[in-house]
Parts: structure tokens; sequence; C-alpha cells
């Protein structure tokens, strides 16, 4: 039977990563979707500037919606302090399966907390499930029209505060206009955009960093 692309990525990464090195399972990943087959990970180029927001903020608490195959989860956890935590939510199965091997491969499971399911079913729920108050840190990655009624949402259960980051991928391509729109005019944010590339081409997208202003 025909592997699927996500099957054939986690091949290269126990292939060519060194098991418990988090930038090495990065590294492969990359490797693999410049020579062999693209895949939508935020990639090398976005990857450093997500690295300088993660180490800037350096948080305690991440949410990360939409793991795919777990490329930013190792990135990020790679670079967070000892006793930090990530959620990261998957709705699609299949993805999750792959993911939890590459966070296992990169050995950073100890910082990662990967839950299947849809981000609005889930988010209502973090803190009950997850004894979370508030998120540090925020990477979209998933449904790009969902970014904006899942930002709505962790308003409106608390789990913003004063000084909360939101990451947001692919906010030109394939984009996200509405969610743009809304933290770029929101008085509640301070906005600002990190012009970048599509990954492993030569498209623009970017990334847009807002603070939450409470
Ligand atoms: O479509 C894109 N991303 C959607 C990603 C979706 C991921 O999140 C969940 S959905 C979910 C997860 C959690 N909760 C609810 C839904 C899917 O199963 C997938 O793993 C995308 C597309 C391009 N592109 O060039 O076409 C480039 C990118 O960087 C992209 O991120
Ligand atoms: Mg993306």
């Amino acid at each position: 039977t025909q592997s699927t692309r996500p099957q054939r990525l986690l091949g290269a990464v126990q292939k060519n990563a060194t098991r418990g090195d988090p930038r090495s399972v990065v590294q492969a990943i990359d490797q693999f979707c410049r020579q062999k087959e693209w895949a939508m990970n935020v990639g090398d180029e976005k990857g450093c500037i997500l690295d300088s927001v993660v180490s800037e903020v350096n948080p305690a608490t991440v949410l990360e919606l939409g793991t795919y195959c777990g490329y930013s989860t190792v990135r990020i956890a790679s670079l967070l302090p000892p006793h930090a935590k990530l959620i990261t939510l998957e709705f699609n199965p299949d993805f999750a399966a792959i993911a939890r091997q590459v966070i296992a491969w990169a050995g950073v499971e100890d910082k990662v907390h990967l839950v299947e399911g849809a981000s609005g079913d889930w988010i209502p729920k973090m803190t009950e499930q997850f004894g979370v108050k508030t998120f540090d840190l925020v990477f979209l990655d998933h449904w790009k029209d969902r970014y904006l009624p899942d930002t709505m949402l962790m308003e409106e259960c608390g789990l913003l505060r004063k000084g909360s980051i939101l990451l947001a991928d692919n906010v030109i391509c394939p984009g996200t206009p509405d969610y743009l729109e809304y933290v770029r005019s929101s008085l509640r944010y301070e906005s600002q955009y990190f012009k970048s590339h599509l990954e492993y081409t030569k498209v623009e997208d970017g990334l847009e960093k807002s603070v939450f202003l409470g």
C-alpha cells in the first residue's frame, strides 16, 4: 500500500536525524521538504522568526493550534525552559500519530502534550483539563478560517493575559484576512508583521505577532 507524505517525512527523520536532538529533527524535515517533497511546516525561514519570538517570550505555557507532523512543536519545545509546557492541538488522527513519533524521536515529549481534537472543543476545557490559567504564547497554524473564532474564544475563556503573545503563520499565504483585520484594528492588541516567504518557496508570506493588552 502507498505511504502518505507524513509517513515519508517521519521516515526521513528516523533516517537522518539523531535521536534526542531536536535541532537535527528540524534540519532533517527541512532537508526532506526542500529536496524531496514540499510539506506545510512553518519551515526554516519563518522558523527563525518563530525561534526569536519564543526566545524573547521565554514562555512557561504555550498553545499550538495545528500540530501537523510536529515540526514547529519540536522547534518550539527545543527552546523552552525546563518546566515549561507546550499543549498542541491536532484534529487529524493520522497526522497526530506521525507527530507523536517525531516528537518522541526529538526527545521533547516531556515538554509536549499533544491533544487530538478540534480547537473549538478543547480551548474551553484547557483550564479544567490541564490546569492552565493563561498562555504566555499561542502559535496559530491550523485551519486559516479558525484563527479568528479561536482567538475570540481564547479571550472569552480568559486564556489570554496582559502581555500574552499570539504568533500567526500564513497571514499572507494562504492568508487569514479576517484575523489580520481583527488584530490590527482592535484596541486590545498591538500587532506587528514579520515579512518572510512561504515555506521552501519564493512566494511572500509572513508571521503576525500580536500582544494582548488585556
Ligand atoms: O492549510 C494550511 N495549514 C492548515 C493546517 C492544518 C493543520 O491543523 C489541523 S486542523 C485543526 C487543528 C486543531 N484544531 C482544529 C483544526 C490539520 O489536521 C492540520 O494538521 C497551510 C497551507 C499552506 N499552503 O501553502 O497551502 C501553508 C501553510 O504553512 C499552512 O499552514
Ligand atoms: Mg502554516
